[in-house]
């Protein structure tokens, strides 16, 4: 399947200008110049929840993999563990460990290239990394935080994150986007699959019951982000 989605998205020069700029040492020759508004602008989401996305028997099959899969304390930009930072627990699901996972992985895919082509368009070339299964418990939290970082995490574009606990079984432990104004709290049925760019600033609040399972991945590209 070809997740590159050809932007419909189409802006006009309306005003050009050029300017002569000193710099230090130069003086150089710049064109300014401004884009006009898009209609199809009003259809840019900051994310996309999909509610019910995976059924509860995909959500029970993929918990299965939480007690087969080695569990890590989370790290954060791929080093040392920063408690006060992020108190998780996570499980690289690795498709050469577990190839009958592939099935979590293309569904994934779908609906991502789907969300990205009615959405962003960004050009994207696969996962930046396997599935990581997260397991948040008491005092469990993922503070305000982007997920592109530098080396490999630079190539994320998009980030998936599907619930996989049953709401009424834990309290706290809300996955929140800060894409606008005011932080927004995703929703928390089980099986709803959120999409959101990588740059986009998030967190995960402090649990205070119960247990909270997450699966989380991301899209990227091999390019700059475009
Ligand atoms: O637990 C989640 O839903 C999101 C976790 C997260 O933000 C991350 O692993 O980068
Ligand atoms: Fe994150």
């Amino acid at each position: 399947m070809s997740i590159n989605a050809q932007s419909n998205v189409e802006y006009k020069v309306i005003n050009q200008q050029v300017y002569n700029i000193q710099l230090m040492d130069r003086q150089v020759e710049t064109k300014i110049q401004f884009v006009s508004e898009n209609p199809n602008d009003a259809t840019i989401s900051k994310y996309v929840a999909l509610e019910h996305c995976f059924s509860d028997q995909e959500c029970d099959t993929i918990e299965t993999y939480f007690s087969q899969v080695k569990a890590m304390t989370g790290e954060v930009g791929g080093k040392s563990v920063h408690k006060a930072t992020r108190d998780s627990t996570l499980h690289w699901l690795r498709l050469n460990d577990h190839p009958d996972s592939v099935w979590i992985y293309e569904k994934i895919m779908h609906h991502v290239a789907q969300v990205n082509a009615e959405n962003w368009q960004f050009r994207l070339d696969g996962f930046e990394s396997s599935i990581q299964l997260t397991e948040y418990e008491p005092g469990g939290h993922y503070t305000w935080h982007q997920d592109i970082g530098s080396r490999r995490s630079g190539l994320r574009k998009l980030s998936v994150s599907v619930q996989l606990s049953d709401p009424e079984t834990y309290v706290g432990g809300g996955l929140e986007l800060h894409a606008t104004q005011k932080p927004v709290m995703m929703p928390r049925s089980r099986g709803t699959l959120v999409i959101f760019p990588s740059y986009t600033l998030h967190r995960v609040t402090a649990m205070t019951e119960g247990t909270r399972r997450a699966l989380v991945t991301w899209i990227g590209g091999l390019e700059a982000y475009r």
